[in-house]
């Protein structure tokens, strides 16, 4: 099989009151889509946010698209995913100016913006067109989730991290959900996601116990 696209090795993560967990190992690879899943506060989200370089590992490395994780390496790491957390903080007022923001950064300003392209993925998720026209507060958490995974789609980054990608959503929306990111590994894309849902976890390639 070809080298991961992201390689954990005897991870660890500790904040001051003790050890989350200790000898964490992953191998993904292009195509294929895990889940991690597990009681809540085992560390799910912390382990994701390492992944990012935002939480420091006590032990062990953390390897993307072939660069290990480190100060040096973390601009270009963070240039190769796309990252949509559990919850989010978005800074603008209408639907149409928060779909641009992923496009703004720094690492995706190579990236176009295409509403024909966003059009086309809101269809595969359920999601009307005219969302895009309305106030962010005036949509629901749900169809906030689809919108931000049908942005993170177009950026089409080698590995996609997604925090409770279905946590908002009705069974018939998971089930788009997962057709449609089903659909994105098959295009070389690697998809790493925390779940609580059942549903969800069923479908992935590979379920991880934290
Ligand atoms: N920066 C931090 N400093 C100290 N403790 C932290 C920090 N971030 C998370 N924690 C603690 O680490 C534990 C794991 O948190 P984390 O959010 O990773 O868990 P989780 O498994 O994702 O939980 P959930 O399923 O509820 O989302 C929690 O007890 C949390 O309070």
């Amino acid at each position: 099989m070809n080298k991961p696209i992201l390689h954990i090795e005897n991870a660890c993560i500790s904040f001051g009151h003790g050890k989350l967990f200790t000898h964490f190992n992953l191998d993904l690879h292009l195509g294929e889509m895990y889940c991690i899943t597990g009681e809540s506060g085992k560390g799910k989200t912390s382990l994701l946010n390492a992944i990012l370089g935002f939480v420091p590992l006590s032990e062990g490395s953390i390897v993307v698209d072939g660069l290990i994780l480190g100060v040096s390496t973390i601009d270009e790491i963070r240039k190769r995913v796309a990252w949509i957390p559990q919850e989010l903080s978005i800074p603008s007022e209408w639907v149409s100016e928060m779909v641009r923001i992923p496009f703004k950064l720094k690492a995706n300003r190579n990236i176009k913006f295409s509403e024909k392209t966003l059009y086309k993925h809101f269809e595969a998720l359920g999601l009307e067109h005219d969302l895009l026209e309305r106030r962010v507060t005036e949509i629901s958490g749900g169809q906030r989730q689809r919108i931000m995974i049908a942005v993170t789609t177009m950026l089409q980054k080698p590995l996609m991290i997604i925090d409770e990608p279905t946590s908002a959503l009705d069974p018939a929306s998971v089930s788009k959900v997962i057709r449609f990111l089903k659909n994105e590994t098959q295009k070389s894309t690697a998809i790493l996601a925390v779940t609580h849902d059942r549903i969800f976890a069923d479908s992935c390639d590979k379920r991880i116990f934290l």
